[in-house]
């Protein structure tokens, strides 16, 4: 349903062009739950960007249900179906978070089931629908109320920047409920960047992404034990290296 052709991104850096996506090339499939991991500065960000038209890609293709989207901007895309939750979410003062999702919703939409999204994402609703979306609002808070207006709209395709960064343990445990619901329930594709192990165990296809390439793409069962004993060999590395200092 959603096709990446042969995509680059590049940008000019002190007069030289540096590659930050580099001729990648996925297909996934409608109603897959999809994580993206990685190194940091891996190009993670970068490609959900250019999913969601927040960034034009250098070279290649975007297909969107058989349609290409390349040259579509991002209200285009929005209006396709595609939502993207960012890494760090806009606040925008004088609105309420009632109306966020009311906007979000594109519709109708009953304080019942306002009530419902917010506490979907662990924040008690009688708490925060009257709340304006701005500073006084904490980055975890913020965080969960920009989930949850991916919840409420009618998406086609949900992107998910790091949901975990700065959100408790317990709201933590909440979202990943809220996914796996979101996945049975609704056939949303699902495509969440993550560096969470929780969260990559939801996965039906993990992909990491290094230097702007694919690194590893398979199913969780294929992916995960080799990444776990990377990140765990660089543990015992670090902890020898530190012996060894001693
Ligand atoms: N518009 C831009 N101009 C210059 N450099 C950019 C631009 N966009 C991204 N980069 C660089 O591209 C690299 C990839 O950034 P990106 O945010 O996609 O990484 P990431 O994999 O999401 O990292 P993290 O795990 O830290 O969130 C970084 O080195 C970043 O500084």
């Amino acid at each position: 349903m959603l096709e990446l052709n042969n995509i680059s991104f590049k940008v000019e850096e002190n007069g030289e062009s540096r590659t930050i996506i580099d001729d990648l090339s996925i297909s996934f499939e409608e109603g897959g739950f999809y994580v993206i991991t990685g190194p940091n500065g891996g190009g993670k960000s970068t490609l959900a960007k250019l999913i969601m038209g927040i960034s034009e890609l250098s070279e290649g293709q975007i297909l969107f249900d058989g349609e290409d989207i390349t040259d579509k901007n991002i209200t285009e895309r929005a209006n396709m179906g595609i939502g993207y939750a960012f890494q760090q979410p806009p606040r925008i003062k004088g609105m309420t978070v009632e109306d966020l999702l009311k906007i979000a919703h594109k519709g109708d939409l009953p304080e019942e089931e306002c009530c419902q999204y917010l506490a979907d994402v662990g924040l008690c609703p009688k708490e925060y629908l009257s709340r304006e979306v701005d500073n006084s609002l904490s980055g975890g808070e913020m965080k969960r109320i920009e989930i949850a207006t991916i919840l409420a709209r009618d998406l086609k395709i949900a992107i998910f920047d790091e949901p975990e960064a700065g959100i408790d343990l317990w709201s933590f445990a909440k979202l990943n409920e809220t996914f796996q619901k979101m996945h049975k329930e609704k056939n949303h594709t699902i495509i969440i960047i993550s560096h969470q192990e929780r969260i990559l165990e939801l996965a039906d296809k993990i992909i990491v992404l290094e230097n702007g390439k694919i690194k590893t793409m398979g199913t969780k069962e294929e992916v995960l034990p080799s990444i776990l004993n990377q990140v765990n060999g660089t543990v015992c590395a670090i902890q020898g290296k530190e012996l060894f200092n001693e």
